[in-house]
């Protein structure tokens, strides 16, 4: 049985106080729900602090990027060592880093290998184009991304790595992937790329989330999918409400 994961990507949002303040808020709304893992993912500035905040509590902390190497000439990038300390997951490999910071399959590969070897829990995003999708290359180049961001990642350090599915249209575009679509592609490609890299027992153990507007009306859609382990959200997890609604369908739909 996996245990479900609701991250937040919070991206560019939240000042140092905002972030804190809403933790703070965010913490007791969420402590009820402890059969599904809670991970809050605000900006590098505010990681020390809320994680401060939320230390006593069983609410985990990612990053939203991590660099591969421990120290070097690589303005504006953060070492792993750096925020070992401060967080439990990271994220790897989010087409807005694709994109604008032009993150290659071959750095995702680097950084989650880097994540692992600092005890930090690599959140790996993948996921097609509108223009990928419409040419029917989902499946071949989702598939793809996965092999190429986990090359050269024992079985044994898998359970630790989460893949998260965001079809880029999808992000941020209140146009969201239907349940069937993220299980097609969550069941019938992730996880199978999974099996044949790392056989049946490891594949199975292995969380794997959706991403992509997901909402607090769509969310028992996705949770009702067996191979969709949970979300990672943007937009609604910037809102307590919409957060916590999210977490607790994610709680009544898993079960216990
Ligand atoms: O990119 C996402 C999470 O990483 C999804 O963002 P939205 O939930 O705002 O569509």
């Amino acid at each position: 049985m996996r245990t479900p994961i609701i991250a937040g990507n919070w991206k560019m949002n939240k000042t140092l106080p905002e972030s804190v303040a809403f933790v703070k808020e965010l913490a007791p709304a969420l402590a009820p729900y402890t059969s599904v893992e809670r991970v809050v993912g605000p900006t590098y500035v505010a990681l020390a602090a809320v994680s401060e905040a939320l230390s006593g509590t069983d609410i985990a902390v990612s990053s939203q990027g991590i660099h591969w190497e421990d120290e070097g000439a690589y303005t504006s990038q953060i070492a792993p060592v750096m925020i070992q300390d401060l967080v439990t997951y990271a994220i790897i490999g989010h087409s807005e880093c694709r994109a604008y910071l032009g993150e290659t399959d071959e750095e995702v590969n680097k950084k989650a290998r880097a994540a692992l070897a600092h005890g930090i829990k690599p959140i790996i995003a993948v996921g097609e184009s509108l223009e990928q999708n419409e040419a029917g290359e989902t499946s071949s180049f989702v598939g793809g991304q996965v092999r190429a961001a986990l090359e050269g990642i024992s079985a044994e350090d898998m359970p630790k790595v989460v893949i998260a599915y965001e079809p880029i249209w999808a992000i941020g575009t209140g146009k969201s992937a239907s349940g069937e679509i993220a299980q097609n592609i969550i069941g019938g490609t992730i996880r199978a790329v999974l099996i044949d890299l790392y056989g049946d027992e490891v594949a199975q153990k292995i969380r794997i989330q959706y991403g992509g507007s997901v909402k607090p009306d769509n969310m028992a859609e996705y949770m009702s999918q067996p191979d969709v382990d949970g979300a990672l959200v943007g937009g609604a997890s910037l809102k307590v409400d919409a957060f916590t609604e999210l977490v607790k369908i994610a709680a009544e739909v898993k079960g216990a």
